[in-house]
C-alpha cells in the first residue's frame, strides 16, 4: 500500500499547548499515594530493560538477564504480598552481538530479547547492510527489532523515501516485531515528529519510540504526547493498535507513573499492557526497586536519589 500523505501533510502541532498539556501529568495529582506500589509493579511488567554500551560483556548481560527474570527482591515482593507473582521485564534490549548471550541467559522463560539494528544509533550506514544486520539479530534469535529512522529523509520531508525504507525494513524483520526509533530530539519540529510517527505506522512499525538514549534530548513528555496523539490518530483511521515506547534518559520510579498517567488518560487501560507500551531503560528498575523496598520496609536500605515525595 503507498503512503498516504493526507493522513499528516497539514496537521499542526502547538508546542506550547503540547508543553501546558504534558505539565498537568503530575504523578501527585492523578495517582493516590496508596496505589503507587502497583503502579510501579506494572512498570517493571513492560521494561526494556537495556544495556547498550561499548563495554557489554556476556558476563553483563548475563547479569541482566537474571535481574530481567527476577527484577525485584523476593523480600519486597512477599511485603508487597505479591510473592505468588512471576513478575518479569517485559524484554531485554541489547546490541546485536549480544543476542545469542541474552537468548542463552533467558532460556526457559517467555521474555523477549530485542536488537537494536540498522546501525544503531545514527543509521548512517547503506540500506543493504541495515537490513542485513535486521536478519542477523533474527536469526541470533531476537524477537523484537529497534530500528532506527533516517533523520536526513525526516528533516527533508522526504517522506516517500522514509516510508520505503522502513518497509524494506519490516519485510526484513519477518516475524519479529518492529519497533521505530525516531530520535525526536533531531527532528525539529513536533510537526515532524507527528509526521515520521505516522510514516512509521503506515510502513508497518508494531511500536514507535521516542529515542536511542544517545541523542542530546531523549524522551520527554511533551514529544510523547505528541506520538500518542498520532498513534491514536492512525488508530482510529484504520482500526490498528500501534504501540509506544518511550526511551533514554527515563531513570526515576515517578518518571515511570507520569508516562502512565499519560498512557491512560490519552489511550485508555489497554495501553498499560506490554504488547502496547514498554519504558527503553537501562537505569530506571533500580529506582522502582528503591521505591517498593521503601514501600515495604518504611526505609532505603541504599541511598536513593529519587524520592517519590
Ligand atoms: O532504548 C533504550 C535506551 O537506550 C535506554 O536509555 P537509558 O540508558 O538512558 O535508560
Amino acid at each position: 500500500m503507498p503512503l498516504d500523505l493526507s493522513m499528516f501533510e497539514g496537521h499542526a502541532v502547538n508546542r506550547s499547548a503540547a508543553e501546558r498539556r504534558a505539565s498537568t501529568l503530575s504523578a501527585r495529582r492523578s495517582v493516590k499515594k496508596v496505589y503507587q506500589a502497583a503502579w510501579l509493579v506494572n512498570a517493571v511488567r513492560m521494561i526494556d530493560l537495556t544495556t547498550l554500551s561499548g563495554d557489554d560483556t556476556e558476563g553483563k548481560v548475563q547479569r541482566l538477564c537474571a535481574k530481567a527474570r527476577q527484577p525485584i527482591a523476593p523480600y519486597i515482593m512477599d511485603g508487597l504480598g505479591l510473592s505468588d507473582m512471576d513478575l518479569t521485564v517485559g524484554a531485554v534490549c541489547v546490541y546485536p552481538t549480544m543476542v545469542p548471550h541474552a537468548v542463552k541467559a533467558l532460556k526457559g522463560t517467555s521474555i523477549p530479547v530485542a536488537s537494536v539494528a540498522t546501525g544503531f544509533p545514527a543509521g548512517l550506514i547503506p540500506l543493504n547492510l541495515r537490513l542485513e544486520e535486521i536478519k542477523y539479530a533474527v536469526g541470533e534469535g531476537a524477537g523484537e527489532i529497534d530500528i532506527v529512522i533516517n533523520r536526513e529523509m525526516a528533516l527533508k520531508q522526504e517522506w516517500n523515501q522514509l516510508y520505503d525504507e522502513i518497509a524494506a525494513m519490516r519485510e526484513a524483520c519477518g516475524e519479529a516485531h518492529l519497533k521505530a526509533i525516531l530520535a525526536t530530539g533531531e527532528l525539529e519540529t513536533l510537526r515532524n515528529v507527528y509526521a515520521a510517527s505516522m510514516v512509521a505506522m503506515q510502513a508497518g512499525a508494531d511500536f514507535i519510540k521516542t529515542s536511542t538514549g544517545k541523542e542530546g534530548v531523549n524522551a520527554t513528555l511533551p514529544v510523547s504526547l505528541t506520538m500518542v496523539r498520532a498513534l491514536r490518530d492512525y488508530g482510529d483511521a484504520t482500526g490498528y493498535q500501534i504501540g509506544f515506547k518511550p526511551a533514554g534518559g527515563i531513570k526515576a520510579a515517578k518518571e515511570a507513573i507520569a508516562w502512565q498517567v499519560l498512557m491512560k488518560e490519552e489511550m485508555g487501560r489497554e495501553w498499560l499492557e506490554p504488547h502496547l507500551f514498554r519504558f527503553g531503560a537501562s537505569s530506571m528498575l533500580g529506582d522502582i526497586e528503591r521505591q517498593l523496598e521503601h514501600h515495604v520496609t518504611g526505609r532505603y536500605a541504599s541511598s536513593s536519589r529519587h524520592a517519590m515525595s
